[in-house]
């Protein structure tokens, strides 16, 4: 499980059963609660990748492959689907702003003939993971950037009419996870509306508790999971989902 600052991971910790117990590996410590290991890889989506990919290939040259990968912290939630304290859990986890800026719009990678935009969590897991927390499907996007504006808002809203959620890591923990042909999960807890820059009115403390508590009902849902539910098929146009 990967989280963007240690308050997240710390928070995540107190939902999952077990006592933690930290396990320092080259370029990052990872804290163990039961079959979890938690790492807080930093901001952003490239500090999300080379966490969640670090730890990634110490487990499997450990000999203990994990079997899924989960982005979680807080997040903006686009009105009026996610609200404040509310949870979100991806149904696609889309890269905003990976792409080019042309004089007729921006050009995703896809367009320029390179990559991928979206990862898609396996469906079975996001509705039981729904279910279990109450958490909203739908986009989460990333981006390098916090959006501040009214402006950015409705751009982003335009171009993905389903993102319930805004935050920074979870493309490239999916990233990470899509290069050791693993399934990804991402839960956000919405601290902050997206739009116009209020920094001193995002609830980061109710956000937390969400996350806390998102987790507590999360963790015997994963532990039952089965990848290979027949709910959850793998995508052979998906060149990721081998
Ligand atoms: O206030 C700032 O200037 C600022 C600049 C960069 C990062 C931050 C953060 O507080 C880190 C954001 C952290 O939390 C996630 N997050 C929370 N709300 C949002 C949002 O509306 N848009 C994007 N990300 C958000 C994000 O995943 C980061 O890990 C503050």
């Amino acid at each position: 499980m990967a989280t963007a600052v240690p308050v997240e991971r710390d928070a995540v910790a107190r939902g999952l059963p077990g006592p933690l117990r930290e396990v320092a590996l080259p370029g990052t410590t990872l804290h163990r609660a039961g079959d979890w290991d938690l790492v807080a890889a930093g901001v952003g989506p490239a500090l999300a990748a080379a966490g969640a990919a670090t730890a990634l290939t110490a487990a499997a040259l450990d000999g203990r492959p994990y079997g899924l990968v989960v982005s979680a912290g807080i997040g903006g939630g686009f009105a009026p689907g996610a609200p404040v304290g509310s949870l979100v859990v991806a149904d696609e986890i889309t890269a905003a702003d990976l792409g080019a800026e042309t004089a007729d719009g921006f050009l995703p990678v896809t367009e320029l003939g390179f990559g991928t935009v979206t990862h898609r969590p396996p469906a079975g897991l996001v509705r039981r993971v729904a279910d279990a927390t109450g958490a909203r499907p739908g986009t989460v996007l990333t981006g390098s950037t916090v959006t501040g504006t009214a402006g950015r808002a409705e751009t982003l809203r335009a171009r993905h009419p389903r993102a319930l959620a805004e935050a920074m890591e979870g493309f490239g923990v999916a990233e990470a996870a899509a290069a050791h042909g693993l399934p990804v999960l991402e839960l956000r807890a919405v601290s902050n509306p997206v739009g116009p820059r209020d920094r001193a009115a995002w609830r980061i403390g109710d956000a937390l508790a969400a996350l806390t508590d998102g987790f507590g009902k999360l963790a015997p849902v994963l532990t039952r999971w089965n990848p290979h539910d027949p709910d959850d098929p793998r995508d052979p146009r998906d060149p990721h989902d081998r």
